[in-house]
Formats: C-alpha cells, structure tokens, sequence
C-alpha cells in the first residue's frame, strides 16, 4: 500500500461518468474492478462482453431486488443476455446451507451453463453466497461481483473468498473462485442505511491499520466526509480495493501475509456465531470494529504495543458510532471460555494453535502464531470484566 491515498487511472466511462479501474492481477484469472457513480450503463457492456448472447442469473437480496433489481436486469436485457432472477432474505442468516442448495438449484433450473454468468447483486453475504453458488454449480461457472454496500465495495467482492457459515463457525464451508469483473458503483449506496454504511467502514480503516498508516491518519481526518457517498468515499473505495488487490495478487490462497486482511476477525467472527448470526445485534463489519480495537488492547497487553495506539485506534472507530467493546453487543455473548471454543475453529489455527492478527503500532500489524489459550483466556476477562 502507497502512504497517499491517490487511487488509480480514471476514464470516462463511455459517454458518462469516469470509471476507476483497478486490476486484480492473477494471471488467466485476472479482471477488473471498476469503480465510480453512475456506471452502470459502462458496467454492464464490460458484463454483456463477458458472455455475448448468453445468459446471466442475478442473485440478490429480496431488499436490493427490490430497489435496484429491475433496472440492471432490464439494461442487462438490453445487451442481449437472457436473465433469469434469484432472490434470497436479506441478512447473514442466508449464508447457510438451506439458502446454498436453493440458489445452486435456482441457477440449474434457470439453465445457466459454463459459459454463463452468475451475477451477484448485493452485500457481502450474496456475494459469498452466489460466488460459492458459482464456483459448485457444474463445477464452476463465472461471476460477476456487483456490490451494493460499502462494505462489499470496499472488501468482500474482491479476492474470491466466497462460502457460507456453519453452526461451529463464519465461513467454514467454501471455495476460492475469483470474479471475472467487479463493479462498484457509488450510486447504489445511496439507498444504504447508516449502520450498514458505518460497519463497512470499518473494513475501511483496516486497511490503515494493518500497513498504512497515512492512510489511517486520513481517515481520521476524511471519515465522516466519506460517509457523504461523494469523493471522499470513491477515494476510499479505490484505496481499498488497491490495497486488497495487491495482497491478494501475492498470495491468492492465503498461504501467507493475505491473512493481515483478517485484523479483528478472529475476535470478530466468535462474536458473530455468539451471537448465533443475528445481525440485530451484530452485522460482520461491527464484529470487526470491536475485534480490531480487541486486537490492539491485547497487543498493549502482550507488551508489544504502545496504549497511545491502541486509544487512538478505539477513539476513532467510536467517533464514527462504531462498537469497540464486548459490552456494546447486546444481549448474552457468553464467557471467555465458549468466545476461546468459537476460536478454536478459526481457518487461521494450525495444529490446534491459534493465530491473531497483533499489531506493534498502527499501520504495524502482523502473523501472530502459537499465541497461548491462557494469554487471550485472561485478556477476555479482562475485557469482561471492564465495564465502560
Ligand atoms: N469474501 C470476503 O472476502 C468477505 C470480506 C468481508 C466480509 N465478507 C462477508 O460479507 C458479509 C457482510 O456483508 P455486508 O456488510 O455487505 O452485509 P449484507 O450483505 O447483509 O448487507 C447488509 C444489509 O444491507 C442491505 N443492502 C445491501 N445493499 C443495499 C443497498 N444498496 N441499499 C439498501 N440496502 C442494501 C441488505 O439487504 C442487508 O440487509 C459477511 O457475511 C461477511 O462474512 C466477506
Ligand atoms: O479477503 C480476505 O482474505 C479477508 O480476510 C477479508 C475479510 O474481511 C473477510 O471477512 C473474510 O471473509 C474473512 O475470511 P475468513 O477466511 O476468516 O473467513
Ligand atoms: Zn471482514
């Protein structure tokens, strides 16, 4: 990541607005993120391109179907492709098995071939929910990513991590299969509620945090003019989907440092299953604000940072209204000991030995092996027990 938060070449996305476009590069796997407002009209010929006269299933959610869903089928139809519409309930409780074998079946039925395209139009759960649809249906068929929220824009519909939950865990059934083409468009996050906006940014800041800190310094400078939808956020979009571009194009599989992208997740994600899914009380990018301001106060704890950080980390996520403690989830969260189990099934532990992401500063973070049960069983307790 750069130390100025300069995004890439812009051009004028035919006859209209300018398009950012950041590539993702992986060899025959390669494409293009597309980023800018109103641009849809470009995005969907770059679409058409992908499979000229052939068919495309949208997969979205029964509240961005219903506001956005007619118009980019419709100018989909105007291309040439034949479109067919899957529709789930919003909410992370659709990435689950039951909503899995519908859409796989829905995309069958609707006679998607290989050659097709599967489109997911939404948040990150369609997204990891069509894209794993995807990647099983006749053993692969391509995807577009068109995401809907910040917090797909700016995280999830980039690098192919695509999957559904389980009841022991986030995410612990699913495929790497990479997009053929991601387009973000500003316009759509007009619609988008403000606790939706806010926990997207939160992944926002992650990207600061893990090695830039310019980039975390402009945040506290620029963070509520990106909740404006406007400059500011294209901004932070195309950082962001930079930053994550270039770690995903060194390690594809996460065999190596792609996991820094996992700041506050390991917190984050046994937040989520404590609280059995239910984005009521917990939608993912609130998860990862309390995981990250967890991550740095253990890093104090551990003596490996400084608590002027780790204050300034929690000071700004909570300037934007973002959760930075375990008492800002409502309701029973359990103890240390059911949080340390959900843990125990994170996709980073090795051997049966856990790994954090910790940080020395901000911008300083690191892969953190081996890091002993006691240690995170004490520093939960404290966090417990320390009230506001
Ligand atoms: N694959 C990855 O790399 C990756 C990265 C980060 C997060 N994720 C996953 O993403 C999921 C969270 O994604 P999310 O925060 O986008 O949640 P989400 O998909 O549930 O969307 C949030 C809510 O906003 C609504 N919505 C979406 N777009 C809208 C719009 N334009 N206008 C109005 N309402 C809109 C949805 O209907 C939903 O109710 C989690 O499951 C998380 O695990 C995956
Ligand atoms: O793309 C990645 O790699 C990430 O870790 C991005 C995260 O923001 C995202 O939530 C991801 O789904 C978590 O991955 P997981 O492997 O821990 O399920
Ligand atoms: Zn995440």
């Amino acid at each position: 990541m750069t130390d100025a938060p300069v995004p890439p070449v812009s051009q004028p996305g035919a006859g209209a607005a300018a398009v950012t476009t950041v590539p993702v590069a992986l060899g025959e796997r390669s494409y293009d993120i597309l980023i800018g407002r109103d641009i849809s009209a470009f995005a969907v010929r770059r679409v058409a391109a992908l499979a000229p006269g052939g068919a495309v299933a949208i997969v979205t959610d029964e509240t961005v179907g219903a506001l956005h869903g007619a118009r980019i089928a419709a100018a989909l139809e105007e291309q040439g492709l034949r479109v067919a519409r899957v529709t789930v309930p919003p909410g992370e409780g659709s990435k689950s098995y039951a909503q899995f074998a519908a859409v796989c079946d829905a995309i069958i039925a609707a006679k998607i071939e290989r050659g097709d395209l599967v489109l997911a139009l939404g948040g990150g759960v369609v997204g990891d929910l069509a894209g794993f649809a995807a990647a099983s249906v006749r053993r692969g068929v391509r995807f577009v990513q068109w995401p809907t929220t910040l917090l797909a824009q700016v995280d999830s519909s980039v690098g192919g991590k695509t999957g559904i939950n389980s009841p022991h865990g986030k995410n612990l059934v699913g495929a790497f299969h990479q997009p053929s083409l991601v387009v973000a468009d500003m316009a759509l996050l007009d619609t988008l509620s403000e606790r939706e906006f806010r926990a997207g940014y939160a992944e926002v800041v992650k990207y600061g945090l893990i090695d830039d800190p310019a980039f975390f310094a402009w945040c506290e400078q620029n963070g509520s003019a990106v909740f404006q939808a406007g400059e500011a956020c294209a901004r932070a979009v195309a950082k962001s989907c930079t930053a994550k571009a270039a770690v995903v194009a060194r390690d594809e599989h996460e065999n190596g440092d792609r996991a820094l992208l996992n700041l506050g997740h390991t917190f984050g994600h046994a937040l989520e299953r404590a609280c059995n899914y239910d984005g009521a009380r917990l939608v993912h990018g609130e998860g990862v604000a309390i995981g990250m301001a967890l991550a740095f106060r253990f890093s104090v704890k551990l003596g490996l940072a400084n608590g002027q950080d780790a204050q300034r980390v929690a000071r700004h996520l909570e300037a934007v209204g973002l959760p930075t403690l375990l008492q800002d989830v409502p309701g029973d969260i359990g103890d240390a000991d059911s949080l340390l189990e959900a843990m125990a099934q994170d996709k980073k532990v090795r051997r049966g030995a856990l790994t954090f992401i910790l940080a020395r500063g901000i911008g300083e973070s690191f892969i953190a092996r081996d890091v002993a049960r006691e240690d995170v069983r004490a520093f939960l307790e404290d966090e417990f027990a320390n009230a506001r």
